[in-house]
């Protein structure tokens, strides 16, 4: 009986016939996820926390989603600017990996989800074209496929299949919000009031307007 491969393990193959390296970013023609991993590869290499791109948070200007996030790790000033003085998202985050549990903020494991989705929605905000290029993903699911299997890959993202995706979930919530068309609530006695002699036709008494 031969059993049928899994999408990844497809995905992976067909990279390899077509000469391109495993971690390129696909639309996928088995499952239609997005993958990304290296801030290097386009488009979606832009998702990756590790893409050049300055984002100001709680005002200051870091020049990665990465190094905002990290930021938030160390509990004293010297030690996070140790880990900001790394030339590299990627040498700041392992930088703040090294931390000694006295170095690192008290309930980092529980806030750094909190962080990470402000830091996200910070990079996305400021910067018209990632959001652009994050909506015109539709509803594709987006993945952050590791290429090493190692917890963090596994929290963040997957490989081979398998693992969290916290980052790409996070990035479908923030991509679902921005698609949806805002809501406001019609002021009482601001312009949404009705002329004299105007009959209210809705029977709630606060009505919605899209913008
Ligand atoms: N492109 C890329 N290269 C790596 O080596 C990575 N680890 C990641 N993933 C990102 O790394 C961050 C790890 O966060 P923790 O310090 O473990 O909390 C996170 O931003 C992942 O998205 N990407």
């Amino acid at each position: 009986m031969t059993r049928e491969k899994p999408a990844a393990a497809k995905t992976t193959e067909l990279k390899r016939a077509l000469g391109k390296s495993p971690t390129a970013p696909v639309l996928s023609e088995y499952d239609g996820a997005i993958r990304f991993y290296r801030a290097n590869e386009k488009p979606y290499g832009a998702f990756s926390n590790l893409y050049p791109r300055p984002i100001e948070f709680e005002g200051r200007v870091y020049p990665t989603s990465e190094h905002a996030y990290q930021a938030g790790k160390a509990s004293k000033p010297v030690v996070r600017e140790w880990i900001l003085s790394a030339p590299t998202p990627s040498l700041a985050a392992m930088a703040a990996h090294g931390l000694y549990v006295w170095d690192v903020v008290p309930n980092w494991a529980q806030i750094k989800f909190d962080r990470m989705r402000a830091v996200l929605r910070a990079k996305f905000e400021q910067h018209a074209d990632l959001k652009d290029l994050l909506l015109s993903t539709g509803d594709a699911r987006l993945v952050e496929a590791g290429t090493v299997n190692n917890a963090v890959n596994r929290l963040w993202g997957e490989v081979d299949g398998k693992g969290e995706n916290t980052l790409g979930v996070m990035l479908m919530e923030l991509r679902s919000e921005y698609a949806k068309p805002k809501v406001k609530r019609a002021s009482r006695s601001g312009s949404g009031a009705l002329a004299t002699g105007e009959k209210m036709k809705s029977t709630s008494k606060r009505s919605m307007v899209i913008a």
